[in-house]
């Protein structure tokens, strides 16, 4: 089945800003509460939200087989349930109805009074209810960077790395959407040359720039994806900001992994970006030496070119600041080889689970993905317009991520996942 909504020469009779992420070539799938306190799956076109519960009421979506409140649902996750082929047919059905040409729509008045809304009149939702949360650890750089920090400059990178996807499960019940604040954690640290550990507020909190992928049901228990197969049980993509406490984590995270230091906050962007919208923008990914074993190995064009940048605002900031600069192409470890991974053993994957990539860093130091790397432990402050510096992030701060793909013809992006950091709250 073809992808006709790619077509980069398509127009809508929706108006799209230049420069705009949301080109009738996307069509990302999302959840929000209209004013009249609707709450409804849909998609955006430009600064457009529109209600794909409202279009299947007055049937534009004749002729694909879905259940009855297919979109008049608070999640996605019956939606992405039904695969691949009807994500497919829905999205292409969309591009259909707003395209210049088509009249069915564009010229009846009553119904665009009913489906279409001003992006700012919609407040974004979580678009899925994500069962089980995962996040890997696959930017050879920035396992690198933390290796040198952390443990040894010699050895930055631990034995199993190149060999395994490396990854830790996750807290889905902290995850949040765009806009929600979030609070510095309290938490258990071991202070500088002291012996003895302390309770109280983080001191030094971070954000972690990554994407994630979202998956329909894939497996049994029991059962492994294959790698070759992996990608039809990814849905899409959105940006994930990990909020991590490096105290905390550094203190508590021998030998298990990440605890508390990491699930008192994700934030990730609210529109999710289908597989079949990022397609065209399809790249090789670094090579893999050693090679990976047999039930890990890809051939083709496995990775994705989408440019990645976080920002900083401050209270007196009149611009956010951009402090960095990265791309999903430098991951090692591909989505599929995760997902393959992750299955390997029998373990069950649903409908709405989220993968997150782990940290993207790039190659150079304007190219990290935490204050961690950017700041090198703290040692090389970064200024910001403002007149202040920072090494971590400061209660008050907004970091906001961003992500796009754009070739000669089509820009594609996620829009953004911003997040401002509040003081602590601590019950007594
Ligand atoms: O290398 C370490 O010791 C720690 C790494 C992280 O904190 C990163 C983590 O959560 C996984 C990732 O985002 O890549
Ligand atoms: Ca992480
Ligand atoms: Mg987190």
């Amino acid at each position: 089945m073809p992808i006709s909504t790619n077509n980069p020469s398509r127009k809508s009779w929706l108006d799209v800003p230049e420069n705009s992420d949301f080109p009738i070539q996307n069509i990302p799938f999302g959840v929000f509460l209209t004013k009249d306190d609707v709450i409804t799956i849909g998609t955006r076109i430009g600064n457009y939200a529109i209600d794909l519960g409202a279009l299947q009421q007055l049937n534009y979506f004749e002729g694909i087989e879905l259940t009855d409140d297919m979109f008049m649902q608070d999640t996605l996750n019956d939606f992405i349930s039904d695969g691949k082929k009807t994500w497919r047919l829905v999205r292409n059905r969309i591009g259909d109805i707003f395209d210049s040409e088509n009249p069915l729509l564009r010229d009846n008045d009553k119904h665009k009074d009913i489906i279409i809304f001003n992006i700012e009149d919609v407040e974004m939702q979580l678009p899925v209810l994500i069962g089980d949360y995962t996040d890997f650890y696959s930017s050879k750089e920035h396992a690198t960077n933390v290796g040198k920090m952390f443990r040894d400059p010699e050895n930055a990178l631990l034995p199993n790395w190149l060999h395994i996807p490396v990854g830790y499960h996750g807290r889905s019940s902290t995850i949040v959407p765009s806009g929600i604040p979030v609070h510095r954690p309290m938490g258990q640290t071991l202070p500088n040359g002291e012996t003895e550990p302390v309770f109280g507020s983080s001191r030094l909190v971070d954000f972690e720039l990554e994407t994630a992928f979202i998956t329909t049901d894939a497996n049994v228990m029991g059962e492994n994806i294959p790698v070759g197969e992996a990608e039809d049980y990814i849905f899409g993509m959105v940006l994930l900001n990990d909020w991590s406490a490096r105290d905390m984590q550094k203190w508590e995270y021998v030998p298990l992994g990440p605890f508390l230091a990491k699930n008192f906050a994700t934030s990730i962007s609210p529109w999710i970006v289908t597989m079949d919208a990022l397609e065209p923008f399809r790249v090789k990914g670094p090579n893999q030496e050693p090679k990976p074993l047999p039930y890990l190995q890809q051939k083709g064009k496995n990775a994705f070119d989408i440019h990645l940048e976080v920002y900083i605002g401050t209270e007196n900031s009149k611009e956010p600041n951009l402090v960095s600069k990265s791309n999903f192409k430098y991951m090692y470890w591909s989505m599929a080889q995760q997902l393959a991974h992750h299955t390997s053993n029998g373990c069950r994957v649903n409908s709405g689970d989220m993968m997150g990539s782990g940290t993207i860093s790039g190659p150079t130091p304007d190219s990290f993905g935490s204050m961690l790397e950017l700041t090198w432990g703290g040692k090389n402050p970064i200024k910001l317009n403002d007149g202040t510096e920072r090494k971590f992030i400061n209660d008050n701060d907004t970091v906001i991520m961003k992500g796009y793909c754009k070739n000669s013809s089509v820009r594609i992006g996620f829009g953004e996942v911003s997040s401002k950091l509040l003081p602590p709250f601590n019950r007594k």
